[in-house]
């Protein structure tokens, strides 16, 4: 395996400043040497480059500079895959994820989705209290959302929402709830996980979501974690992954063999201590590139 780091300094979508600092707490933490050291090849392809808004005209939710964001995203990870790389992006808020999505479909991958995080981010703007565009990634990728952003993916793919697991789910807007209930997208909350047992819900939800598939594409929002153990988030939920769990998740991904394309989000080091939230992202990031205890 040989994977292309892409960072994307992007907080655009979020309402916290600061996760636009997480690409470089991430490299700070020694990511591409760490994952060298696992004896696996990495070549960073460095940041996609984001525009610099003033306060004051962080309005209109900032659609137009996050879609742009996400197009060069796209394009950078569909390279990486051209060149044979897994991609590894490193955000930046979750607003990217639209921007990732899109460069697999573009890249012709067919990949089933597991998604790691405290919320969905399933709103619509109609939907989402805050309008935050970190709120909606999921179902822009499920193909509903502001015109803006739809036109981003190409619409000729097929990622039926039964393809798609959420994990970790804690934290709804009423809404939200409503509308991801009358999908089909397979749905592990925190108490499915304290039910079943973090093993039991990885083993089913790679199994649904890798059906027909060629591979899966994680995207780990970091607020999936316990704050106790990734403080650096905007936007923390008590009650989360703990550190054991979320390595074990990994694990157990990369034990499967089916990682086709990941990214990692919502690392705020403003808000973190010591770049711990950063570190623990670089460790959870070699568990599932193979790292094991023995
Ligand atoms: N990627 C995230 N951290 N998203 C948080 C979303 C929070 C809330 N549901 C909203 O729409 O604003
Ligand atoms: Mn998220
Ligand atoms: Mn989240």
């Amino acid at each position: 395996m040989r994977v292309a780091v892409i960072g994307v300094p992007l907080d655009l979508g979020a309402n916290k400043r600061g996760v636009d600092m997480g690409p470089s707490a991430i490299r700070y933490a020694n990511l591409t040497t760490k994952i060298e050291g696992l004896g696996i090849e990495v070549e960073d392809y460095g940041d996609i480059e984001v525009p610099i808004i003033t306060n004051e005209r962080r309005n209109q939710h900032n659609i137009l500079e996050i879609r742009d964001v996400c197009i060069s995203l796209s394009r950078k990870v569909k390279k990486s895959l051209e060149d044979d790389k897994v991609p590894l992006v490193i955000g930046g808020d979750h607003s990217i994820a639209i921007g990732t999505f899109s460069g697999l479909v573009r890249a012709k991958k067919d990949f089933g989705l597991i998604w790691f995080d405290a919320h969905a981010d399933f709103n619509t703007l109609a939907t989402s209290h805050s309008g935050n565009v970190h709120g909606i990634p999921l179902a822009v990728i499920n193909q509903e959302g502001p015109t803006d952003l739809l036109s981003i993916m190409d619409n000729a793919y097929n990622l039926n929402e039964s393809n798609v697991a959420l994990i970790g789910i804690r934290d709804l807007d009423p809404l939200e709830r409503e509308r991801l209930k009358e999908t089909d997208i397979n749905i592990y909350t925190i108490s499915d996980i304290d039910r079943l047992g973090i093993e039991q819900v990885m083993k089913e939800a790679i199994q649904i979501t890798s059906q027909g598939k060629e591979g899966i594409h994680l995207s780990f929002d970091m607020d999936v974690l316990d704050p106790l153990v990734a403080p650096g988030v905007g936007t923390a939920v008590s009650g989360g992954l703990n550190y054991r769990e979320a390595h074990l998740a990994m694990e157990i991904l990369a034990e499967t063999d089916i990682l086709g394309s990941m990214e990692l989000v919502e690392v705020n080091p403003i808000l973190d201590e010591r770049n711990r939230t950063a570190e623990l992202a670089v460790e959870l990031i070699l568990s599932v590139l193979g790292k094991s205890i023995l």
